[in-house]
């Protein structure tokens, strides 16, 4: 039976089916999306041109240490398609993304692309999101204050659940590559992503958030039975 590992490369290799010649990439962040980057530098090693735009700081280094040429998104700021992973994929391809802490950047490459592909093994395949917590990234002044306003916001949103401040192995905040730190909000359950998602962008001090919603137009799913592809042509 083939493992996680495996799967997640197997959905990265069919992806790879939608690059073509001179496309302008944006390149995700996480475990899926770094073979990706490998399949990728593969292709890019027998010829095919591409430029890539990494989400995070790993990123841009697995891509450079395997010869994939990259830019800034300044340089190339308008995308033909973003390939990444998610954390859950629920119903119309919404999204639960910033597992890997990368969610900031993630979602202004994949708002740059005229199209997301997400990447996954199916089990982040669910019927409502919300068992993985919620990253919400928040800038360090006033950590205590926005977190206070964050669980107000969100129980008005119809949502209940624990937040708390993301930290590393060695127990200090973990910090993001915008220098911001990250709340994970544990609610078990999203009924109403939208709403949500509204509540949580009115809080100050809140500079993003998990949900990604009306971005990935195709999800690649690799599982035991094979690979499934599913679409939602109401995305951006
Ligand atoms: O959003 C992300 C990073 O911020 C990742 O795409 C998400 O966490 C999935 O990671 P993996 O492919 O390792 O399961």
């Amino acid at each position: 039976m083939a493992d996680a590992e495996d799967l997640k490369r197997r959905a990265a290799a069919r992806a790879l089916e939608y690059v073509t010649d001179g496309m302008r990439l944006g390149l995700g962040t996480g475990s899926t999306a770094k073979h990706f980057v490998a399949l990728l530098a593969e292709r890019v090693a027998g010829g095919l041109k591409v430029v890539g735009v990494p989400t995070s700081e790993q990123t841009k280094a697995q891509a450079l240490s395997l010869g994939v040429p990259l830019a800034t998104l300044d340089e190339q700021p308008e995308l033909d398609l973003c390939i990444d992973g998610a954390d859950e994929i629920g119903p119309g391809l919404a999204l639960i993304k910033g597992g890997g802490g990368a969610l900031l950047r993630e979602k202004i490459v994949a708002s740059a692309a005229r199209e997301m592909i997400v990447i996954a093994d199916e089990t982040k395949l669910v019927g409502t999101l919300g068992v993985f917590p919620l990253p919400i990234e928040i800038v360090t002044f006033g950590v205590v204050a926005t977190t206070r306003r964050l669980e107000s916001a969100i129980a008005a949103a119809g949502c209940a659940g624990e937040l708390r401040l993301r930290h590393t192995k060695d127990g200090k905040p973990f910090v993001t590559d915008q220098g911001n730190v990250i709340v994970d909000a544990h609610l078990g359950q999203i009924a109403d992503p939208r709403r949500l998602a509204r509540a949580v962008e009115e809080v100050a001090g809140v500079v993003e958030h998990g949900l990604f919603l009306g971005l990935a137009r195709r999800a690649v799913l690799a599982g035991a039975d094979g690979i499934r592809v599913l679409e939602d042509q109401t995305a951006a």
